[in-house]
């Protein structure tokens, strides 16, 4: 199943001068894949990812999302339908620091009605424990380490069990004993509960290990 499209996205600045960013760039992404953005810095990977987010509605081509064309749709359609499909993680992971991290990880998940308070912490808490941090769960995010920060930051992003998680350098804080350990889990999280993970990263062995890269040279798609 395929649950992202892009086809012929191409993105303009126009300040300070006009400028393209993106290229004609078509792809898809099917469920469960793990999919890395590669390309050298300024190679346009960030305005891609924001793009697909959802977040930047302003270019030509069509995006489509669980089969819903994205592009042309009102700022409150789409932040609904951010809230329910698209995880994100970012390389500052925004944390709210006097917020334990349970709280943090609960926060998005209270925002939808459906589930009940007791439910929301029940869940935060087992994603904790997949990311191997429910011992750190009544503590504030501001004493966490870094490493222990960012597998709160992504059970945050997993708690609306989105379609897609989406990260724009997810790893790049981290040593590398802690981006192996999340690159271990975003396999697993793909591989064995389905959840399809497209991530903008410059670690050459993040990108090999994963299904797919889809690599940017000056706004265009080479592979
Ligand atoms: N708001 C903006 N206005 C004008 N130009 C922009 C804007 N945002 C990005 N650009 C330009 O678009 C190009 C792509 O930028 P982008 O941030 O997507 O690159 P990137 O591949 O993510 O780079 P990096 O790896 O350094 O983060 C760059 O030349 C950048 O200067």
């Amino acid at each position: 199943m395929r649950v992202l499209e892009a086809n012929h996205i191409n993105k303009y600045f126009h300040d300070p001068a006009p400028f393209q960013a993106l290229k004609d760039v078509s792809f898809s992404v099917q469920k469960g894949e793990f999919v890395s953005i590669t390309g050298k810095s300024g190679s346009g990977k960030s305005t891609l990812l924001y793009l697909l987010s959802t977040m930047d509605t302003d270019f030509d081509g069509s995006i489509r999302i669980n089969g819903e064309e994205v592009h042309g749709r009102s700022n409150k359609w789409l932040a609904d339908f951010r809230n329910r499909h698209i995880g994100f993680v970012f390389q500052s992971h925004f944390l709210l620091p006097e917020f334990t991290a349970l709280q943090n990880v609960m926060l998005p998940g209270l925002k939808r009605a459906q589930y009940s308070r007791q439910e929301v912490e029940s869940k935060a808490y087992g994603l904790l424990k997949l990311l191997g941090v429910d011992d750190q769960a009544v503590k504030r995010a501001s004493l966490l380490s870094g490493g222990q920060q960012q597998r709160v930051a992504i059970a945050r992003a997993l708690i609306n069990d989105p379609l897609i998680v989406m990260g724009d350098e997810p790893t790049g804080n981290l040593d590398s004993k802690n981006t192996a350990i999340v690159f271990d889990l975003f396999r697993q999280l793909a591989t064995e509960h389905g959840q399809t993970m497209l991530i903008v990263t410059h670690d050459d062995e993040f990108a090999e290990k994963s299904d797919h890269v889809i690599h940017l040279t000056d706004g265009a798609l080479v592979s």
